[in-house]
């Protein structure tokens, strides 16, 4: 099993075992935090056992796990979300993921990312795709639906772009690469594990992907807050960093 069919099985399997836990909690009334709680936990655990018997050498950074800063000095990093869009996920909606990628010697050389809720999983495999369509007018922003950044309004004001809310920085990033929307911008925090694995597959599809300063995502850092980015076709890209970079001119 390669690497990305190694990223594919865990989170597609993990993808799994989350939508059996969300079923029986259904069935038990268990719901909120409760559930919250039980679906990054049997994520986690299905992830990082998965990952011991596949992949014994390599060190793991996840959200669900303590970092000891170890893995800095490894080559070879897997860094997973056992469960992104956890708010999604416990009200039983569609949009949240499971996302799983490999960070190897300076660069994410591989990457899966589950949709459960859409029964796929999306890699970073080679497909031959092309980098999105040319956008239509307006054109269509993600945003996060619980905690839209300021500076994407008006982003969007200024390219009079419609922004469509969405949960999970990955099912948002995939709704760009699957042509639901055209950009997803975000600022004001997030994590290497919310973008790593979508990021490793937008990028293998030819997609942009930056900070919003339109410098490099960099990931398997000593501090993994990585707290905000753009994932666009690329012939958007400057259109959205240059809107970006007005800041808050008027
Ligand atoms: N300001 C912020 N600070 C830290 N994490 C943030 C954040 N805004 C969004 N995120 C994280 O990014 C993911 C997508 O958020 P959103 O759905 O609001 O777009 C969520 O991951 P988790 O669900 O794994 O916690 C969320 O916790
Ligand atoms: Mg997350």
């Amino acid at each position: 099993m390669n690497d990305v069919e190694c990223a594919v099985e865990l989170a597609g399997g993990a993808g799994d075992v989350l939508k059996r836990v969300r079923a029986q909690a259904l069935e038990r009334g268990i719901g909120g935090r409760e559930l919250k709680d039980l679906g990054d936990r049997a994520a986690q655990d299905h992830l990082s056992s998965g990952l011991a018997r596949l992949r014994p050498n390599d060190a793991v950074l996840s959200e669900e796990a303590e970092d000891d800063g170890g893995r800095v000095s490894h080559q070879r990093v897997w860094i997973i979300d056992p469960l992104d869009g956890t708010r999604e996920y416990s009200e039983h909606r569609d949009d949240w993921a499971v996302h799983v990628a490999l960070w190897e010697a300076g660069r994410l050389s591989a990457g899966a990312v589950a949709l459960p809720g859409l029964g796929t999983v999306l890699d970073s495999g080679p497909h031959g795709q092309a980098a999105g369509a040319a956008p239509g007018e307006p054109i269509r922003i993600a945003v996060s639906r619980t905690r839209a950044p300021a500076v994407v309004e008006q982003v969007a004001r200024r390219l009079c772009a419609t922004l469509v809310p969405m949960g999970s920085a990955g099912y948002k990033i995939c709704a760009v690469i699957r042509g639901e929307v055209d950009a997803y911008i975000h600022a004001g925090g997030q994590y290497e594990w919310d973008s790593a694995a979508p990021v490793a597959v937008a990028r293998a599809r030819g997609f942009h992907t930056s900070r919003i300063d339109g410098t490099p995502l960099l990931y398997n850092r000593p501090d993994p807050y990585l707290p905000d980015l753009v994932v666009c076709g690329p012939h958007l890209a400057q259109r959205i960093l240059e809107a970006i970079a007005e800041g808050d001119l008027p």
